[in-house]
């Protein structure tokens, strides 16, 4: 069903960030398989997390809503995940289903895994390489996509491991399989990636050696065998969707934005790096802590923005953000160029094409590279009237909508339905700061 954005002077408000996408996975995954019971707050309760804790309930843990955000989650124990009694169906979830398949490796158990048309297009067998090193045995050979059916070990080895890409994913799945291996298990990451595996992992009592070498090179070690126990713990807001509030203020005519509640974590800190870089000033003030992170409120004011060239250093620490950067980029005065970034043609859709189209089908002038993709800037608010094809994918309908607050003319998209798997609050987010967003064409 077509939706619409139409262009307003003004977005002001002040709203909390929803829980971390991310950190709410790897809170029902350690929870369920801690000694004892986790309670949570402000857990993401996107779709993407739910089928995360339905497989985790399917597996033998016990998970419960007590409230809104509220989750109460028994972990196994020493009794360990058993085989469920029917497929554990991911969605659109390449975090779940990655984790998830790490962390299903250490057991004794067989499981069909599956997921929606986006998730079955996505490789799988970056997770499945180093998993079949340590043991596990699946029937994807070869083409490596879902649906297809695991058998774990209680008899896994530790490896070494040197993820060929930057990916938080494969780092966590690698680590959530060491966690039941024999030996020690360590993933060198050439380009750190998000570390909420490893914070987390602390947090549930394991011990998580982390320790730089030459360049950026990151090296994690995990010895296998160590317990978790239960925690209680507040979700932190998460970062990637409050870019799309920080944007949205900073394209206003009379833009005014505060996000509260912010995870800020070096790990995910690149869109708001960049930003500034773009010219924009985000106000920052630290208002405690949440599971090990920092959090923050942020501010976002209409601001003149000029295109950059983004640095490959901030890549991964932004992987998410590229579709609302190619927003920014097209108010920009001047050329944005994103190269380093392959990794995006494997996200829900391939977001290099995904992202250009979105731009072109509304007069802004874009174009691939193999790695990335270059943006001419409008100076100001693109022409816009155009239909966005979402492919899918949750950041495209939610980038395609915040440039419609704030381009010549509206901005439509096919269909919103997938917001729900990262941001069900999206809609009422942007109609408190005065967005007109409805359903229909323009
Ligand atoms: O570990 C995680 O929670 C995530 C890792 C990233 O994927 P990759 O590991 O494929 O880069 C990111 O795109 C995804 O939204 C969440
Ligand atoms: C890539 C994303 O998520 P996932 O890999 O978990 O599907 C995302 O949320 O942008």
């Amino acid at each position: 069903m077509v939706w619409t954005s139409r262009p307003v002077s003004r977005l002001h408000g002040v709203l909390r960030a929803p829980g971390d996408k991310s950190c709410s996975h790897r809170a029902l995954i350690m929870g369920g398989i801690a000694h004892g019971t986790s309670h949570f707050t402000g857990l993401l309760e996107g779709d993407d997390v739910l089928r995360t804790g339905a497989a985790m309930q399917a597996l033998g843990a016990t998970v419960t809503r007590t409230g809104a955000g509220q989750w109460e989650v028994t972990g196994t124990g020493a009794r360990g995940l058993t085989s469920p009694a029917a497929a554990l169906d991911f969605g659109n979830s390449g975090t779940g289903s990655r984790l998830m398949m790490g962390l299903m490796a250490g057991y004794a158990l067989t499981a069909e895994l599956c997921g929606d048309a986006s998730l079955s297009a996505r490789p799988m067998n970056r997770i499945l390489t180093p998993l079949r090193q340590m043991g596990l045995t699946d029937t994807a050979e070869p083409h490596g996509r879902l649906p297809f059916r695991l058998t774990g070990s209680a008899a896994l080895q530790a490896i070494t491991y040197a993820p060929p890409q930057a990916s938080a994913q494969i780092k966590s799945a690698v680590m959530l399989a060491g966690l039941n291996a024999h030996g020690t298990t360590i993933v060198e990451e050439a380009k750190p990636t998000r570390d909420h595996t490893e914070r987390m992992l602390r947090g549930f009592g394991a011990e998580v050696g982390v320790s730089r070498g030459a360049g950026q090179v990151r090296t994690i070690s995990l010895l296998g065998g160590q317990k978790l126990s239960a925690i209680e713990a507040a979700i932190p807001g998460d970062p990637s969707s409050a870019a799309f509030l920080i944007a949205a203020g900073l394209i206003s005519p009379d833009g005014n934005v505060l996000v509260e509640g912010v995870m800020s974590n070096p790990t995910r800190s690149g869109f708001y790096d960049l930003a500034e870089l773009m010219g924009a000033r985000l106000g920052a003030e630290d208002t405690g802590d949440a599971a090990g992170e920092r959090l923050i409120d942020i501010q976002s004011g209409s601001a003149s923005l000029i295109g950059r060239n983004v640095p490959e250093r901030l890549v991964p620490s932004m992987i998410d953000e590229f579709p609302i950067l190619g927003v920014l980029a097209a108010f920009a005065t001047g050329e944005t160029v994103v190269t380093g970034a392959e990794e995006l043609r494997v996200k829900e859709t391939d977001r290099v094409k995904a992202v250009v189209d979105m731009l072109r089908a509304n007069g802004v002038e874009a174009e691939e590279r193999e790695d990335g993709f270059v943006v001419q800037g409008c100076g100001g608010p693109p022409p816009g009237g155009g239909l966005v094809e979402t492919r899918h994918d949750h950041r495209i309908a939610m980038s395609a909508l915040i440039m419609g607050t704030a381009s010549q003319k509206p901005v439509s998209v096919d269909d919103i339905s997938m917001i729900d798997t990262s941001y069900p609050e999206f809609l009422a987010h942007m109609a408190t700061l005065g967005a007109d967003i409805s359903e229909g064409a323009s």
